[in-house]
């Protein structure tokens, strides 16, 4: 849990997640290991860590867009009362889209080079409402405008191509809206763009919850983006929950050695050191160590660390780490 679930309703409830990748000579990858999470509703969730963690392989869970060489082995993801899990692929389609938006890293892979940015959103306003013509041009028009595109009007005639980066994100943005979905799943949204535009677009990013109420499930690799816009974060390491809580509380009391690397490692949302530097690799998901996974590279590391794998254990009602010697971490 990451927040207090007293006050604050879950929109997305994860438990137990897990998922296995089939990969060359039979080796078995386990890109989720037991993940439980929940998203609250009105609130921005990072997923933080290394490349290869599996953030991306968890959103894909979520969405049911896994590739097919990877597959859920189990859990639960409970969205809105029903597990998505369970669902058919048409219901999944039609829930993509409607409740549950998505933005990715690269905004031209998101949008077709050979129609208007108007005709991307009106091809996604006429798939899922029944609006008229001139309804949705009014409605383009309308989110163009709420996600700071200027001149929304000329811009409905122009290309992806002839639009910069930024802006073609805040166009994905504003597909992503069309429908006021419940949730928002963003993967790496500003990695591809310059550094003083990423700034723009977690700004935006953090508009939409506060207007509109969406919750958003940021992945990122980067702290300093975490902590522009997230309420709680979830740290992952070789495929599992390691750390989870509101940001303030993990930035003051960090209770993982994996969560203090990577603060320490981690530049600012302006630029600077993006990639996260810590001695060592992680584990090969497909051959795991027993005990803690981080134990390798960790410097508080102990003989129990490497018998026994830590459970994920509460520290206060909404922060919970999985070390043994969370107590011991300096703030
Ligand atoms: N098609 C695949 N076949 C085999 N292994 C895969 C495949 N796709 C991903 N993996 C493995 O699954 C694990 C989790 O990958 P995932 O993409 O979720 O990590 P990530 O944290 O999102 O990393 P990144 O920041 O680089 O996107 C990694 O170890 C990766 O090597």
């Amino acid at each position: 849990m990451s927040f207090d679930q007293t006050t604050i309703e879950p929109l997305l409830d994860v438990t137990d997640l897990s998922v296995e990748i089939e990969g060359r000579e039979g080796r078995t990858v386990r890109a989720a290991r037991g993940l439980s999470f929940s998203v609250g509703k009105g609130r921005v969730m990072g997923v933080i860590g290394e490349s290869g963690s599996g953030k991306s392989m968890t959103a894909l869970s979520v969405m049911r867009l896994l590739p097919r060489a990877a597959k859920v082995t189990g859990g639960r993801v409970m969205f809105q009362g029903e597990d998505l899990l369970t669902k058919s692929p048409r219901a999944m389609r039609s829930l993509r889209g409607r409740a549950i938006g998505m933005i990715l890293q690269d905004p031209s892979v998101s949008l077709d080079p050979l129609y208007t940015v108007g005709d991307q959103i009106d091809e996604a306003l006429r798939m899922h409402a029944r609006m008229s013509k001139a309804e949705r041009h009014a409605r383009a028009v309308e989110l163009l405008t709420s996600v700071g595109i200027p001149s929304p009007e000329d811009r409905l005639d122009q290309y992806p191509h002839e639009m910069s980066g930024g802006m073609l994100q805040r166009v994905v943005a504003a597909i992503a809206i069309a429908l006021n979905p419940a949730l928002l799943i963003a993967d790496e949204p500003t990695t591809a763009l310059d550094p003083t535009i990423q700034v723009q677009v977690l700004d935006l990013l953090a508009g939409l919850r506060d207007r509109l109420g969406i919750s958003i499930l940021l992945i990122t690799h980067d702290f300093g983006v975490a902590a522009h816009i997230c309420d709680d974060i979830m740290v992952m390491y070789a495929g599992e929950v390691v750390e989870m809580g509101p940001v303030r509380q993990i930035f003051d009391r960090p209770a993982h050695p994996y969560t203090r690397a990577l603060m320490h490692s981690s530049g600012a949302p302006e630029g600077g050191n993006r990639l996260p530097t810590i001695d060592g690799s992680p584990p090969d998901l497909a051959d795991l160590p027993p005990g803690c996974a981080f134990a390798q590279r960790c410097p508080m590391v102990q003989p129990r660390c490497r018998a026994e794998a830590p459970p994920r254990r509460a520290l206060t009602p909404d922060h919970s780490a999985a070390c043994w010697r969370s107590e011991e971490i300096p703030a």
